[in-house]
């Protein structure tokens, strides 16, 4: 079934077009890479697929409801519940343990407080990183922080994860073992991922790659058989 849909999407900045009339659907459970060269658009088609940024033109629905036209405050409880956003750079909150970061999205989602901290410890435990659970970030290294903020982003089993170059500040090894586990726990639970990546090897993670060119699909194509696909397609 899709599960979000975009139809016409156009975006500028003052006059600088990012978008120009971008058309896709992502599937339920879905992983989609998009690729293309620097300033092509990808984050600014992220950003308005996540509800963080409204198109000028063009209409974001998501289960068969317009989100495009939603307030600010509907739009980031979206992204609190049934969306995730993972960035370059984790955005851990540096005063806060590892768990006390993954814990938060369910402390603010109304998770009472042991549950939280036993849910995050399960998390950095899949990623990994349980023994940093106590933590804070400015003690782990680059990869480390990366999976406690995959953790964080995923705890909340969101139905779609968007992410941006989130190992691109990492070196190619750790990138690599970082995205494998963000792919392989995304398929566990059926999470749809969109991933913006600048490298084809991770790009061959996905179901599927959408290059953009100049703000507009210049084509789509499978992902590589990669070891992960899991023959989803
Ligand atoms: N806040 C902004 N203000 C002005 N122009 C912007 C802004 N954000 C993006 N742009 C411009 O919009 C276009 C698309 O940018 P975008 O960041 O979406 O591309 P990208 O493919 O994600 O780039 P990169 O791979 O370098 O991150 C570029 O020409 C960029 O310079």
């Amino acid at each position: 079934m899709t599960k979000l849909e975009a139809r016409g999407l156009v975006k500028s900045y003052g006059p600088t077009p990012a978008l120009r009339d971008v058309t896709l659907d992502i599937d339920e459970g879905e992983i989609v890479a998009v690729t293309g060269p620097s300033g092509c658009g990808k984050s600014t088609l992220l950003h308005c697929l996540a509800g963080i940024l409204r198109p000028d033109a063009g209409e974001v629905s998501w289960r068969g409801h317009r989100i495009d036209t939603w307030s600010e405050a509907a739009r980031s409880r979206l992204r609190r519940t049934e969306f995730g956003v993972l960035f370059q750079f984790g955005q851990l909150v540096a005063e806060l343990t590892a768990a006390e970061n993954v814990a938060l999205p369910l402390l603010l989602a109304g998770t009472g407080r042991r549950a939280a901290r036993a849910a995050a410890c399960d998390w950095l435990e899949r990623l990994g990183v349980a023994e940093y659970a106590d933590v804070r970030p400015g003690e782990m290294s680059g990869g480390q922080q990366q999976r406690c903020a995959t953790a964080r982003a995923l705890v909340t089993e969101p139905r779609v994860l968007f992410a941006d170059e989130p190992t691109g500040a990492l070196d190619t090894v750790t990138g690599e073992q970082v995205l494998t586990q963000l792919v392989r726990l995304a398929r566990q639970q059926r999470t749809a991922v969109v991933l913006i990546t600048h490298e084809p090897r991770i790009a061959a993670y996905a179901d599927r790659e959408i290059v953009l060119r100049d703000g507009a699909i210049d084509h789509t194509g499978l992902g590589l058989d990669a070891p992960l696909s899991g023959g989803a397609r």
